[in-house]
């Protein structure tokens, strides 16, 4: 593929754009903007409790809702005759890095499809912004914010270069040039610090570099237009399948993108908040700040991090340990 002839392969990449314009907006999807945000600072919160495990479960509230990007609201779920999510709510505000665990099969997955508008929810909603979703993401829905979804297989186009699956959206979307679209990609590889494998196949890369280019197309965006949106990334389980050392890579990348920190080239990383789905405990501990726990489709527990070790939950403490006793049957 590589020594084919580059004008045939970039009109055949184009055919392959058009055949993947579902998959484009899997990438990513723009939404409608309602409110004017765009701040670091966290609100004061308080805990309260409720859920039918009693009063071991926490729900964080927070002062107001001006910061929220992200809303689930009482979002049910089913497929045939599995009811998967039975009224999920949750908030995602600007500056969070969340994470959501529980058992295999909860529903974390559709959770983050159904944000990204690839599936629509049976009942509840979700609002973007303060603004309610009326369908699956379409390209009229167009700024506001952006969603990103990065999935655990890393979802790269097997034949086309790494170039062109991170400058994907640009080159079928953007007026920028073919040069300009490339050094930007050169940058963003830079940014999760890949050097030098613009011109390799997805097969000639690991895992961990797969995951790492994933994340180099989620965070890549027009720089010719004026304004940028935030932008909210979902990452469905980013570690998993990768060695301890190469987990702690990619979480401390996933890190490094968020507006909060630097990447590696010393610059503030564009992500507003994000979103981890993950079994591992390294990327609870390292990758986020506050957890969800969706357990018989509900959220069963939410609090810190630093809360998951500690909690008396009984669902938290069996999920922590691992162990065969406890309310999670399998
Ligand atoms: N498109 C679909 N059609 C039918 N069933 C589906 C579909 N998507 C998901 N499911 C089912 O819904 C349930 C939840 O799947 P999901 O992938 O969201 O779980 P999960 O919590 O992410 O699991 P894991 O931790 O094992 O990745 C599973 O039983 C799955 O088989």
């Amino acid at each position: 593929t590589k020594n084919c002839d580059l004008g045939a392969k970039r009109s055949n990449f184009y055919c392959f754009i058009k055949e993947r314009k579902e998959q484009r907006n899997v990438i990513c999807a723009c939404m409608t903007p309602t409110r004017n945000l765009g701040h670091d600072e966290f609100p004061g919160t308080r805990f309260t409790e409720s859920s039918k495990y009693g009063n071991l479960s926490k729900e964080v509230k927070y002062e107001n809702d001006s910061d929220v990007l992200i809303e689930c609201r009482n979002v049910y779920k089913s497929f045939g005759e599995k009811h998967i999510l039975r009224g999920v709510s949750f908030k995602i505000r600007h500056g969070e890095a969340v994470g959501i665990i529980g058992p295999s099969g909860t529903g974390k997955s559709t959770i983050l499809k159904i944000i990204a508008g690839l599936l629509a929810p049976d009942k509840g909603a979700v609002y973007i912004r303060g603004k309610k979703r009326s369908g699956l993401i379409g390209d009229d829905e167009i700024s506001g914010l952006r969603i990103g979804l990065v999935f655990q297989s890393a979802a790269l186009f097997d034949s086309l270069t790494v170039r062109e699956n991170v400058g994907f959206l640009l080159y079928e979307n953007s007026s920028m040039s073919d040069d300009q679209i490339s050094q930007l990609v050169t940058e963003q590889l830079a940014a999760v610090g890949l050097k030098g494998v613009e011109e390799r196949l997805p097969s000639e890369l690991s895992g961990g570099m797969k995951k790492r280019v994933a994340l180099a197309r989620s965070i890549i965006c027009d720089i010719t237009k004026e304004s940028i949106e935030p932008e909210v990334l979902l990452y469905d389980e980013p570690t998993a399948g990768l060695d301890p050392i190469a987990s702690t890579v990619v979480e401390d990348l996933i890190r490094s993108v968020h507006a909060k920190a630097e990447d590696a080239l010393g610059k503030p990383g564009k992500i507003a908040s994000y979103v981890v789905v993950t079994h591992q405990h390294s990327t609870i501990r390292r990758a986020v700040d506050r957890l969800l726990f969706l357990h018989e489709g509900k959220i069963v527990w939410q609090g810190m991090t630093d809360e998951f070790t500690t909690s008396t939950n009984p669902i938290v403490q069996q999920f922590a340990s691992g162990s065969l006793d406890g309310p999670i049957r399998y």
